[in-house]
């Protein structure tokens, strides 16, 4: 439980750092020990706009919250744009460094609005470091965009000096156009859960002088964010990060058309629609409350058993996984989905002649010697009941002179067709560290090949119980009975017990 807890809300702190000299505000709630979750605001807005979240002890009596100010907003520091450049990249460096300044090694990030492009920019930036993702009414994908407040907003971007695209800017940030960005959207029965604070603390910074050249500024720089938008979905597609949405329906400048499409990327993606507007915690902070609770929850349960063990250790280099291999690559990243968060590294390796274990084993001491920090190493081998084992690790050179049809044919003077594909995943924290070896198996067949011949000896290896070979079946089936699963499930389960899982 949080310490710093008061009767039925939670105790908020507010607190100014400086990064690059100038000063980030910020409000925080709960136990730093806790996982965090960073929440960030839109426009026109700031911290504030997350008052709820942070009061709230669900919330705060198992997570670490952190909502700052971007430069030009709330109480942080407002650079004129002679001094600073208002854009979603130096936006993003300056989070990036605040989030290092308080030495947050690991989040979960809440994006909305603006936010989105900043967080999604960090995730690109630190994949590693990302624990999971909240989304509210904020964009990733050029459906969200198509509508008709964007193509006034394209036409500035087209044409940023001219006087009907400035005039279109200007009205952004009057005191009627912030109050309808709080309230448009929200039901007749819900307008009285719209605090006026919000729309007039808004107004109070957006009128300050020299702040309308700063969000002319920015949203003449939001222009460089659809031309991120394959980036951002491909790092969604690639690491899997869990997902929460909760999006306000009736927002009419990021409609739930901009929603939708996340489920093409992601796996692990819970979706909530609300009837409501823009600022979908004035009206349903209570919801999201207790859908974010059960969503990190589910998600970072083991993160939250390591944290309550002070004999585990918490790695602070993420784990290297050395391969020259890219499509064992692709299959690891895909059994992984989000569970666990490898670096990948393309090396191909020496490796020793022996037995399968000791050649894993050697290979992940070359690795650790090469990357200083935790690797993980992987050797696959193909054996043959009839050759003892053979061509087994050395299947590599078989395959590369004799092709799939040549390791078919090796068997011609035997009846025993049978073999076994063998994983041999090695694990070491670092260079002085002894690895340990994680086998997985699977019995099957070698039979003529059959089907696509784009991973190695697949067309040859027929899974026991199965009448398609490895290559035929469809990728999801292989990935759940195959050798590198299983022995990558005993993986998952040590690096978890030792503090590595995501
Ligand atoms: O059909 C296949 N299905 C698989 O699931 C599979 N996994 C590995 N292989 C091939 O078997 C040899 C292992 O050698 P190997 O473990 O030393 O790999 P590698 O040298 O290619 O990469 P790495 O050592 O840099 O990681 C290489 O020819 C790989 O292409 C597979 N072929
Ligand atoms: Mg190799």
């Amino acid at each position: 439980m949080s310490t710093t807890l008061t009767n039925s809300t939670s105790t908020i702190r507010y607190n100014t750092i400086k990064i690059d000299n100038q000063d980030i505000f910020y409000r925080e709630s709960g136990d730093k020990k806790n996982p965090t979750l960073i929440l960030l605001h839109g426009f026109p807005s700031s911290s504030h706009q997350y008052r709820h979240l942070l009061a709230d002890t669900h919330l705060t009596s198992k997570y670490h919250l952190i909502a700052p100010d971007y430069i030009g907003y709330g109480q942080s520091s407002m650079p004129s744009t002679k001094d600073f450049e208002y854009t979603f990249d130096n936006l993003s460096v300056v989070t990036e460094k605040f989030i290092k300044a308080l030495s947050i090694e690991k989040y979960s990030l809440y994006v909305f609005d603006y936010g989105a492009p900043i967080g999604y920019r960090l995730a690109l930036r630190n994949p590693e470091r990302i624990q999971s993702f909240i989304v509210q009414n904020g964009n990733a994908y050029d459906e969200g965009i198509d509508n008709a407040f964007w193509s006034n907003v394209k036409k500035y971007w087209a044409e940023p000096t001219k006087q009907e695209n400035i005039d279109f800017v200007l009205g952004l940030i009057t005191p009627q156009t912030t109050q309808w960005q709080y309230l448009n959207g929200v039901q007749e029965k819900d307008k009285s859960l719209v605090a006026p604070d919000g729309y007039v603390s808004d107004q109070y910074y957006l009128d300050r002088p020299g702040n309308g050249e700063i969000q002319a500024q920015l949203l003449f720089d939001y222009g460089t964010n659809p031309a991120k938008y394959p980036a951002f979905q491909q790092y969604f597609r690639q690491y899997q990060p869990p997902m929460l949405i909760v999006w306000g329906k009736n927002d009419e400048i990021f409609p739930a058309e901009g929603a939708y499409p996340y489920k093409r990327d992601l796996k692990n993606l819970e979706f909530h629609l609300f009837e409501t507007g823009h600022f979908t915690l004035e009206t349903h902070h209570q919801q999201i409350s207790t859908l974010i609770n059960q969503f990190l929850t589910k998600n970072l349960n083991n993160l939250n058993i390591n944290n309550n063990n002070p004999n585990i250790e918490m790695s602070k280099n993420p784990i290297v996984f050395i391969t020259g291999n890219a499509k064992k690559l692709e299959e690891v990243i895909q059994i992984l989905g989000s569970s666990l968060t490898l670096e990948s590294r393309k090396l191909d390796l020496p490796e020793l002649q022996g037995e399968p274990e000791d050649i894993s084993k050697e290979k992940c001491r070359l690795a650790a010697k090469h990357v200083g920090g935790p690797v993980l190493i992987e050797d696959t081998c193909l054996c043959f009941n009839a050759l003892q084992g053979l061509p087994g690790p050395y299947v590599k050179w078989f395959l590369d002179k004799l092709k799939p049809e040549g390791l078919y044919d090796l068997l011609a003077a035997h009846q025993d067709k049978t073999g076994y594909a063998l994983c041999n995943f090695a694990f070491s924290r670092g260079p002085d560290d002894e690895p340990i070896v994680f086998v997985g198996r699977t019995n099957g067949t070698i039979v003529p090949p059959r089907g696509p011949r784009n991973f190695g000896w697949d067309p040859v290896f027929q899974p026991e119980g199965y009448t398609e070979t490895y290559a035929e079946m469809d990728k999801s089936i292989k990935n759940t009975i195959s050798h590198r699963t299983k022995s990558l499930e005993l993986v998952k389960n040590y690096l978890f017990e030792h503090g590595y899982g995501n």
